[in-house]
């Protein structure tokens, strides 16, 4: 908790702009979180790993939980029973968490769509369970959620206009059946609305409009980095951003790498998550100012250097590329867990140098300076 955060207030403050791009920072009763901000991704009440005092040590002030994933194991009742995620995983920052339905299109089987909610079954036990905008307010609210997405239904993309419009409108009811149901939760958490509409600018800008006209505490993106190329994901951000409010934060769902977080925050982002950071870790590559490095190749097995000398992260600084590529070839877990460590630590310090260029009115230069970092390679 800093000292000047009221105990019971969620709030955005707008600090500095420079064109669409903006910095600030976002205060809820478990501590600020910086924009334009990386959240590290704890799918099932873990950044996977890490330990939550390195994730802190890296700069991250919020982090993500999974409601699909907790409902289905350990359960949501159980996690409120043994005092909510936050006591659960000892992370006692702001967390973030999903609606689930996204997880329950894309990995449960079995499911039924209809106006009330999404049956499916789990991809865990089997077992039906019934995900309907009340519930899913419910299970983040059992989780003790800082701030929580509206239940909507994402597309995958291509997708027909027709498809995408049906989606938009049903996650537009599901919108105003969440915030209803977020009612009866306690001061100082946030709902989120999720603009949807595919890549049609004018089904965009009607989900916009309309959730801003529902008054939002935030605005998160949905609908995007589902397989569409960057320039429609960038298209579809330029098309949304001027239809927010500028004085609510918005949340790019699921993205991205370094470039896309760059392209973003010029466009108007404040909030991103994404799972690359920690599965490209389990995948041996590394993220750096020299651009990405895979530590598989052979030609890192007699390289004496650490991935990067000058950082302030031990695995960026205090490890041979030799050690890391020989843990990666023996499969062995420390090699995931520093190359993991290592791009949460890269994610934060992209966002805070983007934060600190922001305010100092030269963000295109930040921009320019550190895609020439990664295109010079690691000489
Ligand atoms: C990867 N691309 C991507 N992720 C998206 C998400 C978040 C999906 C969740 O599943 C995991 O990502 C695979 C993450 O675990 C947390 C962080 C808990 O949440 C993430 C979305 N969620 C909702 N509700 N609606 C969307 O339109 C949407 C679009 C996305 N595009």
């Amino acid at each position: 908790m800093t000292p000047d955060t009221p105990a019971d207030t969620f709030s955005f403050t707008l600090s500095a702009t420079d064109g669409a791009a903006r910095t600030g920072y976002v205060s809820t009763p478990r501590g600020r979180i910086r924009t334009p901000a990386f959240m590290p991704v704890g799918t099932v009440a873990t950044v996977k790993g890490l330990y939550f005092d390195q994730v802190r040590a890296a700069g991250a002030d919020i982090v993500l939980g999974n409601t699909y994933h907790l409902m289905l194991r350990p359960g949501a009742e159980r996690v409120a029973k043994l005092g909510g995620l936050h006591t659960f995983m000892r992370w006692d920052g702001p967390i973030l968490t999903d609606s689930g339905g996204f997880q329950v299109m894309s990995l449960s089987s079995l499911r039924k769509m209809s106006e009330q909610g999404v049956t499916f079954r789990s991809h865990v036990d089997g077992a039906y369970h019934e995900m309907s905008p009340e519930r899913s307010v419910e299970i983040q609210g059992l989780l003790g959620a800082d701030i929580q997405m509206q239940l909507d239904e994402c597309v995958r993309l291509p997708c027909t206009d027709e498809e995408a419009e049906r989606a938009m409108r049903l996650s537009l009811r599901w919108a105003e059946r969440s915030k209803r149901a977020f009612e009866t939760q306690p001061k100082g958490r946030a709902i989120f609305g999720i603009v949807q509409g595919g890549a049609v600018p004018a089904l965009r800008v009607e989900s916009a409009r309309a959730l801003a006209d529902m008054d939002f505490p935030g605005y998160s993106i949905g609908g995007l980095a589902v397989g569409e190329p960057q320039e429609v994901m960038l298209a579809m951000i330029e098309t949304v951003a001027p239809h927010l409010p500028t004085n609510k934060p918005r949340y790019l769902m699921g993205v991205g790498t370094p470039d896309d977080l760059l392209e973003s925050v010029a466009r108007g982002i404040d909030m991103f998550d994404c799972v690359m950071p920690t599965r490209s870790g389990r995948h041996a590559l590394a993220f750096t100012r020299f651009g990405r490095i895979n530590l598989k190749n052979a030609r890192h097995a007699e390289d004496p250097r650490p991935l990067d000398e000058e950082s302030d992260c031990p695995a960026l600084r205090d490890y041979s590329r030799a050690y890391l590529h020989h843990l990666v070839r023996c499969e062995e877990m420390l090699g995931a867990m520093l190359i993991s460590w290592a791009n949460i630590h890269y994610y934060q310090q992209l966002m805070a140098g983007a934060r600190a260029a922001i305010a100092a009115g030269r963000y295109a230069d930040y921009v320019a300076q550190t895609k020439e970092g990664w295109a010079r390679g690691d000489l």
